[in-house]
């Protein structure tokens, strides 16, 4: 009899390889959405039941577009990313034309459609899904990842109505040389969220993100941009020299968290670790009243 995990013939006992998945171990059902390399289709496992996001690509596309250095990146990044908060990773496959990643099903679309159903969030509503939000790049910025192109169309729900964030195609991962010696980036983020150091240096860190965070509250509170302009040259002008207004009708404490988020300098920006890091921003007034722990588990599913 083997002991202690080893096999009857006393050698380590190994775990059998996870067997790859092939597409015609799925039903495939509706479309869920389309980026500019991929198409997500809703994937039922025949032999489990268990339902993904199946995110397909085309491999002549990605490699005629030049994108598989970002495929890549999107895969290491998922894998090592299991939180509440993130759309998850099940495996990856592929056959002769296309790849597969198999994600969670985040089935209540995105944040970007909420804000425009509604117009704008209340401060209730704001205050919850910004802590979300937060807790959700505290746990990011703590394995040293950089989303880069944080916005409401990447932050989807899942039936429970947590944030998911998604799309780590253009994430990157901050190494020690990075911080001694950074390195110039060809990406941009989206013109409405990117931070002044990326479009001045093309360089991003963890308080590129917080930038972003700035931007998102502030179009939850009032269904509109910080910086808003005809065009992307003279948005980046207004991003440049922090040029947005605040509306009278936020409240104190959410002018104050959004004005400290929105700061030239990257090292200013309240949740950065040199501005007091995640305890100054999670114990910022307008996230009084917020349960960080309980904010991770699920609601109770509502009794319909
Ligand atoms: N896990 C998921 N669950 C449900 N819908 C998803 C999921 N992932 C992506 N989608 C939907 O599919 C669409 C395409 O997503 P995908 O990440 O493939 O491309 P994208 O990043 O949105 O586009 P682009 O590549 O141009 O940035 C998105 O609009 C999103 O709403
Ligand atoms: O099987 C794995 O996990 C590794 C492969 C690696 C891989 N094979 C590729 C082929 C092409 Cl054409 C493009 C990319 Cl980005 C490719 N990446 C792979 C397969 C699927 C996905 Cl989604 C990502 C990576």
């Amino acid at each position: 009899m083997a002991e202690n995990g080893e096999n009857s013939d006393g050698g380590q006992k190994t775990k059998p390889p996870i067997k790859k998945k092939r597409p015609e171990d799925f039903r495939f059902g509706p479309i869920l959405g389309e980026g500019s390399y991929s198409t997500v289709k809703l994937a039922c496992e025949i032999s489990t039941g268990r339902e993904f996001a199946m995110k397909i690509l085309e491999k002549r596309h990605i490699v005629k577009e030049k994108k598989v250095p970002q495929v890549e990146r999107e895969k290491k990044v998922l894998s090592r990313l299991d939180h509440p908060f993130f759309v998850k990773l099940y495996f990856t496959f592929q056959d002769p034309e296309r790849l597969y990643f198999g994600l969670s099903v985040a089935r209540k679309g995105e944040l970007l459609s909420k804000i425009k159903q509604l117009g704008k969030f209340d401060v209730d509503c704001t205050r919850f899904y910004s802590a979300q939000i937060v807790s959700a790049l505290q746990h990011l910025h703590s394995l040293n990842i950089i989303h880069r192109d944080l916005k409401p169309e990447n932050i989807l729900f899942n039936d429970l109505m947590q944030i998911q964030i998604t799309d780590f195609g253009t994430a990157k991962e901050v190494t020690e040389s990075d911080l001694e010696t950074p390195k110039a980036s060809s990406f941009v983020g989206t013109a409405q969220y990117v931070s002044p150091e990326l479009l001045k240096d093309k360089q991003a860190g963890v308080s590129s993100d917080l930038w972003a965070l700035g931007c998102i509250i502030f179009q939850m509170l009032s269904g509109k941009f910080p910086f808003q302009a005809p065009n992307e040259y003279l948005i980046f002008q207004q991003i440049l020299s922090c040029r947005y207004e605040l509306p009278d009708y936020f409240p104190d404490d959410a002018k104050d968290l959004i004005t400290n988020l929105l700061q030239l300098d990257p090292l200013k920006r309240i949740g950065c670790p040199t501005c007091g890091g995640y305890d100054a921003l999670m114990s910022h007034p307008f996230f009084k009243g917020i349960n960080w722990d309980t904010l991770l588990i699920a609601p109770a599913p509502q009794v319909m």
